[in-house]
């Protein structure tokens, strides 16, 4: 098991929030998904009884006894489900036999995520739009993409990325906008504890380069809140 050093220690201290963002795609080992998901469950429920343990909690009361199975299982089929691409929502197209060319808004889009730096939650909303070219897609699947996607340890940038990407590749257009709202417990529940803030982040391709196209989505998202 890595354990981390004194000297790691510093350069964690010493980086900061100037983190290297090592590209779109999640950083998973290669035999990320060898193991099946019970096996993982029994590891880490093994793992954060330790934790516990280590917190001085006795294990033996019949409130905690069940904690590191409930914390594990709930890890590994709900929190970060999205990270096996096994669970990836089938994402159906149909041809636009209409041929609507404007613009298609999915807003309010519920954000339920965590962040990767203190596997606390991040909530929020999230506010898609795209201009179809041949393909368009079922409404429920933007939804669900978002949803595959923030299961996932995140930072809000990679998540805006990774939700923007995958519909550039199944709509076959670069055309999308991806605005993201959201509140970070790690900033709000420990940490500096600004219980106020939260954050926006934009991600877009193709004719959305175009401001008056962004003005239009911005128009439809309105002022955000969370
Ligand atoms: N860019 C970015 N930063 C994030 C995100 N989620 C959390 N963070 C930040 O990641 C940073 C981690 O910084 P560190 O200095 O290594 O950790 P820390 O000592 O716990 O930092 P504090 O929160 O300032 O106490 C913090 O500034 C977090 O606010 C995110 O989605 N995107
Ligand atoms: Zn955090």
């Amino acid at each position: 098991m890595p354990i981390i050093n004194k000297e790691q220690i510093e350069i964690i201290e010493t980086i900061g929030d100037n983190h290297i963002f090592s590209g779109i795609e999640t950083p998973l080992l290669s035999d990320a998904f060898e193991k099946s998901d019970d096996e993982k469950i029994k590891n880490i429920e093994h793992y954060f009884g330790q934790i516990m343990n280590e917190l001085g909690l006795d294990l033996s009361d019949d409130s905690l006894s069940g904690t590191p199975y409930r914390v594990a299982k709930m890890y590994v089929k709900e929190l970060f489900y999205g990270l096996d691409p096994k669970n990836k929502p089938k994402i159906s197209t149909f041809l636009n036999k209409y041929g609507y060319k404007k613009m298609l808004v999915e807003q309010n889009i519920t954000i339920d995520s965590a962040c990767e730096h203190h596997f606390l939650p991040i909530t929020g909303h999230a506010h898609v739009g795209y201009i179809p070219k041949d393909k368009v897609i079922g409404l429920s699947k933007i939804n669900r993409l978002v949803d595959y996607y923030a299961h996932r340890p995140q930072v809000q940038e990679r998540l805006a990325l990774q939700i923007l990407n995958d519909l550039q590749t199944s709509l076959e257009t670069e055309d999308v906008i991806v605005m993201l709202s959201a509140k970070h417990l790690c900033v709000s529940s420990r940490g500096i504890k600004d219980k106020d803030s939260f954050t926006t982040t934009i991600e877009y391709g193709g004719c959305f380069e175009n401001k008056s196209n962004r003005e239009e989505f911005f128009g439809i998202v309105g002022n955000t809140s969370i």
